[in-house]
């Protein structure tokens, strides 16, 4: 069983709530079992501002599943509660990023992890430091909770 898999579920189209439980139950039933789950946020859309703000929150999976596998089940996931790709940074209904897989470093076209853009969002590192705030990441080797205090991001991040 691999440990120490955190992943940031976002919603900011529909029933928000209601989706991130949707895609919570899929990723069990696909993914394998939650040992963690931080609060659901309320958080000002970063990157591309005029839309709804969303709600994230980070789980900690454990699972049976490498991270090319992970990636094509979270991927299915989304796809099958309706998410069409239209615009980058844009808004949906869900979107699951591969936040950390203990200390695997990935880096292909198509997956990389540690998350490349983590250590820029309060709206993933606040969720992520609720749950793992002394977790280690392996690119930076600092603790979460201390890339939260030098994260500049100053967008609104709220617990619901
Ligand atoms: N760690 C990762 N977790 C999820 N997807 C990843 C990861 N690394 C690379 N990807 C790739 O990113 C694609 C998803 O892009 P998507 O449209 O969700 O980007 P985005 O959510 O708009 O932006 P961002 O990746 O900055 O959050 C996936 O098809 C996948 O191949
Ligand atoms: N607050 C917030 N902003 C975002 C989010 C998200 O999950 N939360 N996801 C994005 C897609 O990369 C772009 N912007």
């Amino acid at each position: 069983m691999n440990n120490g898999i955190f992943l940031l579920l976002g919603s900011n189209l529909g029933d928000r709530a209601q989706n991130l439980e949707t895609s919570r139950n899929l990723i069990q039933q696909t993914a394998g079992r939650i040992v963690k789950a931080s609060s659901i946020y309320q958080t000002a859309a970063w990157g591309k501002s005029d839309q709804p703000d969303f709600y994230n929150q980070v789980i900690e999976i454990e699972t049976l599943l490498d991270p090319d596998t992970l990636l094509q089940t979270t991927l299915q996931i989304e796809e099958h509660m309706g998410r069409t790709r239209t615009e980058v940074w844009g808004s949906r209904i869900i979107d699951i990023d591969i936040l950390l897989y203990g200390d695997v470093i990935v880096e292909h076209e198509r997956l990389k992890i540690p998350h490349p853009q983590m250590t820029n969002r309060r709206f993933t590192l606040v969720p992520l430091s609720e749950i793992a705030s002394e977790v280690i990441h392996p690119i930076t080797r600092k603790e979460i909770r201390e890339l939260l205090l030098i994260c500049e991001d100053q967008l609104a991040v709220v617990k619901v």
